[in-house]
Order: C-alpha cells, then sequence, then structure tokens
C-alpha cells in the first residue's frame, strides 16, 4: 500500500504521519499548507503541496505516487467559524471531499479513511454515544461531517473502496513538543492561556446536569487518534469489502472542573480560583464515547490518561513560547 495523508502537516494528520511510518507504511502528504507546517513531517515522507479542490492537482498527485489508498484528514474545524461561514465550510469539507473521492475512484485507490467528528451527534441525550445514537449535529460543521460520512460509504460501495470514518472526540496532547497544536480553540489551550497571562481560567457554565455542573468530555489523546488510524488502515488492507463508522475515544468523561484542576497541577499554578461564566451557545452537558464498537472491529484501546495528555501538550507549548519571545 502507499497512502496520502491529506491535511499530513497538520496537528492531527502530522501525529497520523509519524504513526503509520513507524508502523512501516508508505506515506505521502498533500497538504495546501493553510494552517499545516513542512516541519512537522518527518524526514522522507513526500510533501505535494494543494488543495483537495484542485481535481487536476489531486489525480497527478494520485497517479505519480501510485497511491492506492487516501487517509483523508484536511479540512476545517472551528464550530464557531462554521456558523459564520457555512458556505466555506460546504465547500471545504464537503465538496472537497467529494473531489478527492472522484480522483480516487479514477485512479483505482482501493481504500479510504475519513476524519469524522463527535460533531456528528449534536447534543446526545445519553450516557454514552453509541455509533447508532442519532446524528443530529447542530452546526455547520457537523453537518458536513455526517455529509461527508454519507459520502465515503456511498462512494467506497459505487467505487469498490473499503471505507472507515472515524468520529474523533476531544483531542488533546502532542508525540512530541514539535507537533504540539498551534491553534488555541479548545479547553485545554486556552487555559495555558489564562494560566501564562496570570488571569483565572474561565469555565463556561457550572449549571449543567452533570455532577460538578459543568459540561462532561471524552478527552483523547493525539497520540492514541494516530494508533487508531493504524490500526483502521490494517483492517482496510485486510478486508476489501469494510465499510466502517467508528467513535475513537476513550470512554471516560472528564468535566471542565476536574481538566481544569489537571491543567493547573500540571503548570504548577493552583492559586487562581477559575471563573464561572455564562454558558457557550451550543454547548451540550455530556458527550462521552462508547468505544466497543472501535474494541470490537480493531482491537484498539487508548492508552494515554488524561493527565499525560495534558503534560504533553504543556511541554509543546513551552518551547513555541519561548522561542517567540
Ligand atoms: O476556556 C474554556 C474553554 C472551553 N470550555 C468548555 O470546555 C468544554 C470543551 O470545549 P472545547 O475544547 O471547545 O471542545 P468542544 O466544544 O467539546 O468541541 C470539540 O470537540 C468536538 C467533538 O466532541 C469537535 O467536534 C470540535 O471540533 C472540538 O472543538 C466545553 O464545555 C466548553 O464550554 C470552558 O469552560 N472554558
Amino acid at each position: 500500500m502507499t497512502w496520502l495523508v491529506t491535511g499530513g502537516a497538520g496537528y492531527i494528520g502530522a501525529h497520523v504521519v509519524k504513526a503509520m511510518t513507524d508502523a512501516g507504511e508508505r506515506v505521502v502528504v498533500l497538504d495546501d499548507l493553510s494552517t499545516g507546517r513542512a516541519e512537522r513531517l518527518p524526514a522522507g515522507v513526500p510533501l505535494e503541496t494543494g488543495t483537495v479542490l484542485d481535481h487536476p492537482r489531486v489525480a497527478e498527485v494520485l497517479r505519480a505516487h501510485a497511491v492506492t489508498g487516501v487517509v483523508h484528514i484536511a479540512g476545517k474545524k472551528q464550530v464557531a467559524e462554521s456558523i459564520e461561514k457555512p458556505l466555506h465550510y460546504y465547500r471545504e469539507n464537503v465538496e472537497g471531499l467529494r473531489v478527492l473521492l472522484d480522483a480516487a475512484a479514477g485512479t483505482g485507490v482501493s481504500r479510504f479513511l475519513f476524519s469524522s467528528s463527535a460533531a456528528v451527534y449534536g447534543m446526545p441525550d445519553v450516557p454514552l454515544v453509541t455509533e447508532r445514537t442519532p446524528c443530529l449535529p447542530i452546526s455547520p460543521y457537523g453537518e458536513t461531517k455526517l455529509a461527508g460520512e454519507w459520502l465515503v460509504t456511498a462512494a467506497g460501495a459505487a467505487h469498490g473502496m473499503a471505507t472507515a470514518s472515524l468520529r474523533y472526540f476531544n483531542v488533546a496532547g502532542a508525540a512530541t513538543p514539535e507537533l504540539g497544536d498551534d491553534g488555541a480553540t479548545n479547553l485545554v489551550p486556552m487555559v495555558f492561556d489564562r494560566v501564562e497571562a496570570g488571569t483565572p481560567p474561565l469555565v463556561f457554565g457550572a449549571d449543567y446536569p452533570t455532577p460538578d455542573g459543568t459540561c462532561v468530555r471524552d478527552y483523547i489523546h493525539v497520540e492514541d487518534i494516530a494508533s487508531a488510524h493504524v490500526a483502521a488502515a490494517r483492517r482496510l488492507t485486510a478486508d476489501r469489502t469494510a465499510s466502517l463508522v467508528l467513535n475513537i475515544g476513550r470512554g471516560e468523561g472528564v468535566s471542565v472542573a476536574e481538566m481544569i484542576g489537571i491543567v493547573q497541577r500540571v503548570t504548577g499554578d493552583a492559586d487562581l480560583r477559575p471563573r464561572v461564566v455564562a454558558r457557550r451557545p451550543g454547548d451540550p452537558a455530556r458527550v462521552v464515547a462508547s468505544v466497543d464498537r472501535i474494541r470490537t472491529e480493531l482491537g484498539w484501546e487508548a492508552r494515554h490518561d488524561v493527565r499525560a495528555m495534558v503534560a504533553s501538550a504543556w511541554a509543546a507549548r513551552r518551547p513555541r513560547q519561548r522561542s517567540r519571545a
């Protein structure tokens, strides 16, 4: 197999590229470098620049490297931005995927792995979200991921591709300091920002129907996300007819208050009491994965706990802060 990883120079993509190459897979990266960085790639992994929206360019890359499998990670991923720019999100995430699938089917690609998201579930009202829980996304971002899954499954069936859509829960952490997340739009990096500024971390609502009143999520180390892709790629390689939809999480809920406590212990900055502010619109009280299906289908489970996740994210952050100073 030769795998094309789209978005391979991004935060999650680069972790997947590292894990796949460490596991001995042959990998090529396609990235438009809009948020990706070439330095994230391991030596020897070819980087092709370009967007998945450019059909001739995608077909050229697939042919030039005799690609047989695709791992599609490129895409837009900010919920709030998707509400402001739905047309942009549908173009990048749905049209980009359609073009990529068309080029893949036309060049003999037989395996296709797609990055989906727990955002497809919207506001699930169940303790553990299984893959059978109804998908009712509440943002254009979540809609594009759900439409993407439908497209992947249908195109796989029609064009003889084995497929898997992987629904990531809340991703955090870094395998190495160089591979850290540059964005600051999620809980862990936002608490780091507050700690560094010497200001109290913010809790967006403490009146949810949860044990401590703050929202509960299923945080998963990006290295575990990456190892799940290796397991899925192996499964698709062995099973030409696979058509999978799988949650990737730890199956364990962590509240915002608990997460802030862990960040404060890791950063050694536990003096400031978190400040409770208004709820952020659109936040579900609890989203925690059932991980039974991925365990059964791939024999995979997460290895890293939440403290390791936060510690690795903090280690990745400090060198960059120093280099900016
Ligand atoms: O300073 C902060 C930042 C966040 N939160 C809360 O922390 C929780 C987690 O927030 P965040 O890290 O932004 O993640 P989610 O809103 O759960 O969304 C993430 O996880 C989803 C999958 O579950 C993905 O679809 C999204 O792309 C990804 O941003 C939420 O309850 C937020 O209200 C705070 O209380 N204070």
